[in-house]
């Protein structure tokens, strides 16, 4: 097979979607690599680095996108690359479509079989989410540390108080990976941490995780109201996952914030939990100010840390995508039902429930999706 890289475009996206080292696994099995002079640079990756490991490196990112069979990225297309889609094309990458319709319906109307990395699931974790989850969870509250800042648009304070003046207060909503992760760091950083969600479950393994480190509030709307109105920090961290994001804070409740707290809207890939948090922001621009409150909403977080993100994404990445390219995209997904779940578009048909669901498309099984294919 062939597989292609382009360099990502989204705002401050230095992360690239195969290493040096995925390149030698492809080589190894007698794929042929192409990726888009300059891609791994942003991580630390030199052309030459590339080309040692037997890649081919291509000037164009047209050239990369006609000549491959699989093009893996890390971000979602943005629509200067819907150009690029044709049929059958595979396409290995974070899409986040419930949040997207315009790339959803770009991928649909041109055939393009499209694997997303967020819906891949074992069991009931989303084994190619979880590093991304576990980056933009640390990150999320050692920039809402900073947003507090006065001179970054803050209330002021400092989480860890100083002894004879309060702790500030951090109230994370959603317990799953980014959650957790946040609240490691909030709590090193000596906050008083309070996590949200909805399922018993979770918050009883959460409370033996952190023990008195935190404290645990079930997921209701009286629950968040009244954390998100005493907290300097609230962090959102829930997922649905496929869906869009359900907005959990209302407006209302940003309404009775105190001036200069601060919002790290994590889930805003999914479209964000946060009433107010009503569009998406970039590394170079990455917070407006909505009733007083300083609202963090950077899709793509982890782009800002690409070193580590790279490695911790194609870690998890490659053993898929070698699969992929090993038996072909039909025999890969009917073999392994975790990558059956992350197909989420292929030859004109949305074949993810919930993404069906949220953007008001018929959803058709996987499986009858790409028969139509072999049929055709
Ligand atoms: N902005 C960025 O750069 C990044 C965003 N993300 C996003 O962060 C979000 C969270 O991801 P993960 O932590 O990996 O998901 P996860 O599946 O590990 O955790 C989600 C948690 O939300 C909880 N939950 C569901 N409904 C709830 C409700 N109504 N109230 C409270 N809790 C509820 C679940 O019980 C679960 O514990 C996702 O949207 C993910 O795509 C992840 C990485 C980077
Ligand atoms: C999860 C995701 O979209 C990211 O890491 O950018």
């Amino acid at each position: 097979m062939i597989i292609g890289v382009p360099k990502e475009i989204k705002n401050n996206e230095n992360r690239v979607a195969i290493t040096p080292a995925g390149v030698m696994s492809f080589v190894s099995h007698g794929h042929t690599v192409f990726i888009e002079k300059d891609a791994g640079v942003g991580s630390g990756f030199t052309n030459e680095a590339y080309v040692s490991a037997g890649a081919q490196i291509v000037e164009r990112a047209a050239d990369v996108w006609a000549q491959a069979d699989m093009v893996m990225k890390v971000k979602e297309p943005l629509p200067s690359e819907y150009e690029y889609f044709r049929p059958g094309l595979v396409l290995f990458t974070y899409l986040h479509l419930a949040a997207e319709p315009e790339l959803a319906r770009a991928l649909k109307e041109k055939g393009v079989i499209a694997i997303a990395y967020e819906t891949v699931q074992v069991g009931r974790t989303l084994p190619l989410l979880t590093p991304m989850s576990e980056v933009a969870g640390r990150m999320a509250a050692q920039i809402g540390a900073q947003f507090l800042e006065k001179t970054k648009g803050g209330k002021g304070i400092l989480l860890s108080g100083v002894p004879g003046v309060s702790r500030g207060k951090v109230t994370i909503i959603g317990g799953g990976v980014v959650g957790t992760n946040a609240a490691k760091l909030a709590i090193g950083l000596g906050a008083n941490v309070t996590i949200i969600d909805l399922s018993a479950e979770r918050l009883r393994e959460l409370d033996d995780i952190f023990g008195s480190q935190i404290n645990t509030l079930m997921s209701n709307p009286m629950n968040i109201a009244q954390a998100v109105a005493e907290s300097d920090l609230v962090i959102g961290a829930v997922l649905i996952p496929g869906a869009k994001a359900p907005k959990l804070v209302t407006e209302e409740m940003v309404k009775a914030m105190q001036p200069g707290s601060v919002i790290v809207d994590v889930a805003i890939d999914q479209g964000g939990i946060v009433e107010t948090s009503d569009h998406v922001t970039t590394h170079d621009n990455p917070t407006y100010v909505k009733h007083g409150v300083v609202h963090y909403a950077v899709a793509n977080m982890p782009g800002a840390v690409p070193r580590t993100s790279t490695l911790a994404l194609t870690n998890v990445t490659m053993p898929y995508a070698l699969q992929i390219a090993n038996k072909g995209v039909h025999k890969a997904v009917a073999d392994n039902p975790a990558l059956r779940l992350g197909v989420n578009v292929a030859n004109g048909e949305i074949t993810y429930e919930a993404v069906a669901r949220d953007l008001g498309y018929d959803y058709v099984p996987v499986e009858v999706a790409l028969e139509k294919q072999l049929l055709a």
